[in-house]
């Protein structure tokens, strides 16, 4: 058997394109571009790639975007009074502030002082807690992103059994309670998992959020399971997931590559997120279900 190849570069651009077509009716409606901020402390390199790509997607959906840039050493304080600004900003209608954050800023307290309802990233605790509760807020873009990937792939997941391996606050955690939304049976696997492979064995969908490179193997997979490798590994042999992608390609039903897989699904459900923040924030109608 022979995995589908989940393409997720050529479904983010479809719903980039979605999302395009709804900021043109909400510019109509409010009088008003959407508009997304995204705080970039220091210059991490790589950071500094995906804010520029987070910029560009951002203006090529018709929205406004603005880049604020700190130094690596900026104090607490000013970073909080920079989010206070935005907050309190109407032509800001989501905040995204790049994580990960130099050693000496208290990512908890900038998470936490953004407002819940500028939180496109779903970071806010009291996000964490509607989702977990059914509540309407923002749900994290890539664990989003991933499900609209498995409901594109598979249908309805209804009494699926899903395995997420990995228990971040972004990710694992998000992850698992939108697979439960969907009805699935829901493992959260991770770091001190006695005998994953067994695990995973069991899974109809498997989601790979470790960090660790090639880290699941094709032996682990049921056949014609279907795997979302959300890891982005730079190693010297280029990036790599944390999915083994030809073992596993070779009894999946479906996986997604990495790249092209999950991280352009992220931007894309970042802009999704803004939309509707727009929407909400304006009183203008988002078809959310047509997106
Ligand atoms: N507050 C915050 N929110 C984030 O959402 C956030 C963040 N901080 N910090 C960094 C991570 C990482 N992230 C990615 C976004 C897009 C790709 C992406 O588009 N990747 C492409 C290209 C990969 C490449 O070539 O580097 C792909 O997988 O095909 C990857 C990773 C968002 N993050
Ligand atoms: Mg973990």
């Amino acid at each position: 058997m022979s995995a589908n190849i989940i393409d997720g570069k050529a479904f983010a651009l479809g719903l980039r394109e979605r999302i395009a077509a709804q900021v043109a009716n909400f510019v109509a409606a409010a009088g008003r571009k959407p508009g997304l901020a995204v705080v970039l402390v220091g210059e991490d390199p790589a950071s500094a790639v995906y804010v520029r790509s987070k910029g560009k997607a951002t203006v090529a959906a018709g929205m406004a975007s603005f880049e604020h840039r700190l130094p690596a050493d900026v104090a607490q304080d000013e970073l909080l009074a920079l989010v206070d600004t935005l907050n309190a900003d109407p032509a800001v209608d989501g905040i995204l502030v790049q994580l990960p954050l130099p050693g000496h800023l208290d990512e908890l307290a900038v998470t936490t002082r953004i407002d819940p309802d500028k939180d496109v990233d779903g970071f806010h605790p009291v996000n964490a807690g509607r989702l977990a509760t059914g509540l309407e807020g923002f749900v994290p873009c890539t664990p989003l992103g991933c499900v609209m990937l498995l409901k594109d792939q598979l249908g309805d997941l209804t009494g699926l059994d899903a395995v997420v391996i990995g228990r971040s606050n972004i990710v694992g955690k998000p992850m698992a309670q939108l697979l439960l939304k969907e009805s699935c049976t829901v493992t959260i696997a991770h770091s001190r998992t006695r005998d994953l492979s067994s695990v995973v064995k069991r899974a109809d969908i498997v989601v790979a959020a470790v960090g660790r490179a090639e880290m699941v193997k094709g032996e682990w997979i049921k056949p014609g399971a279907t795997v979302i490798d959300v890891g982005i590994n730079r190693t010297a042999t280029g990036l790599v997931g944390d999915v083994d992608f030809a073992g596993a390609a070779s009894v999946a039903g479906a996986i997604t590559p990495v790249p092209g897989g999950v991280g352009p699904m992220t931007i894309a459900v970042l802009l999704r997120n803004t939309l509707v923040s727009a929407g909400r924030r304006e009183g203008v109608a988002i078809d959310e279900v047509a997106l």
